[in-house]
């Protein structure tokens, strides 16, 4: 399949226009898919991105080209549950090229599913030249690091994680019935609040409004009780990004190592994951191992409760972080293709920049 976009430097840059405005750019855009869920890759016509490390260029797009993102993330060229990948040169030596991760409230650190999709454009379009036998392996900075991954000739995509570690155990959620459930905090790239559905009434027959309202109140819980939730790598990465609501039994209770996990994933500013998520699979699988429930190298099917789509997930390994316990996680799943675009504004639209509907 081939594109416009060729080599590794990705954004072709218009400096006479005036980044203060979206009209006159012409954004475009490959459009794929990961387990159901949405990604837009950007491949050229942004403003220059300023920054010498992925994290100065998120920070740049965040403080002064953020009326890119919302125009390509909401609608009418979009919709709330929007996903998108921005290409931009790599700063760390060792990756092949780098990707920010953007949707309806920002920029997160991490995103399983788009880097799976970006690995497969990366190596159909050559930046990556696919191997002539077995897997190909692509190098992806991402925000919260180097993401190791490799695409098979059947076009599946395998990676390797940050390392993944629980930062808060055991936190108490109290429940409006007076009781009070489990929670974890775990990092798989990005922060997650871990908890079981069913403790707090929800099924794969819940509907997706239900998740978010519960992911809403579980968030002004954790701000209003202080929870500290940072990463020694960078404050940059300090932040709650989402809840996983797994389907697993309670682990206080002996129980043998899952073979399917089923579960819904709530982030950003209320935004539902159509797929299994591969950070919150990352975030998870850290979750279960720290409990001894998913022994190093145990596979385990994560399936998305409202989709049925999956990812497989496995600890790959133990390692540390910063002196804390932390395990690399793989996860496999596969991208697909659903088109390409130009996305432009008009000067004379008012509704130009996009916008979301509460
Ligand atoms: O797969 C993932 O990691 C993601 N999907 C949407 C939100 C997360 O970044």
């Amino acid at each position: 399949m081939a594109y416009d976009f060729k080599g590794p430097v990705p954004v072709p840059v218009n400096t006479a226009m005036d980044p203060e405005s979206p009209v006159g750019w012409r954004i475009r855009t490959v459009e794929m898919h990961t387990a159901g869920e949405p990604v837009r890759i950007v491949v050229s016509g942004l403003p220059p991105i300023e920054g010498d490390t992925l994290l100065d260029k998120r920070r740049y797009c965040r403080d002064s080209l953020d009326r890119f993102r919302r125009l390509l993330m909401g609608e009418p060229r979009g919709h709330r549950d929007m996903f998108g990948a921005v290409l931009v040169p790599a700063d760390d030596p060792k990756a092949d090229a780098a990707a920010l991760f953007i949707h309806n409230e920002g920029y997160c650190t991490m995103c399983g599913h788009a880097s799976m999709a970006v690995v497969r454009y990366l190596v159909d379009e050559g930046v990556v030249p696919r191997a002539e036998t077995g897997d190909t392996e692509v190098n992806l900075q991402c925000p919260c690091g180097l993401v190791r991954a490799w695409l098979t000739q059947d076009n599946q995509t395998r990676f390797l994680s940050v390392p993944a570690f629980v930062l808060h155990k055991d936190l108490s959620l109290p429940l409006p019935d007076g009781r009070q459930c489990r929670m974890d905090i775990s990092y798989g790239g990005s922060f997650y609040a871990v908890v079981r559905a069913g403790d707090l009434g929800l099924s794969s027959d819940s509907p997706s409004a239900e998740y978010v309202r519960q992911a809403s109140y579980i968030r002004r819980h954790l701000s209003a009780s202080g929870v500290k939730i940072h990463h020694p790598d960078s404050a940059d990465l300090g932040f709650l990004f989402g809840v996983v609501f797994a389907d697993f039994a309670p682990l206080s209770v002996v129980a043998p190592p899952p073979e399917v996990v089923s579960q819904v994933i709530v982030f950003a500013d209320g935004q539902v994951d159509r797929s299994p998520c591969g950070s919150g699979t990352t975030a998870c699988c850290a979750v279960l191992h720290a409990a001894g429930r998913l022994p190093t190298a145990h596979g385990c099917t994560f399936r998305c409760a409202l989709t049925g789509s999956e990812f497989s997930g496995r600890v790959a390994r133990e390692t540390e972080s910063h002196g804390r316990p932390a395990v690399v996680v793989q996860v496999a799943g596969r991208s697909f293709y659903t088109g390409r675009a130009e996305y432009l504004v008009e000067a004379e639209d008012p509704l130009g920049e996009g916008f979301l509907v509460q």
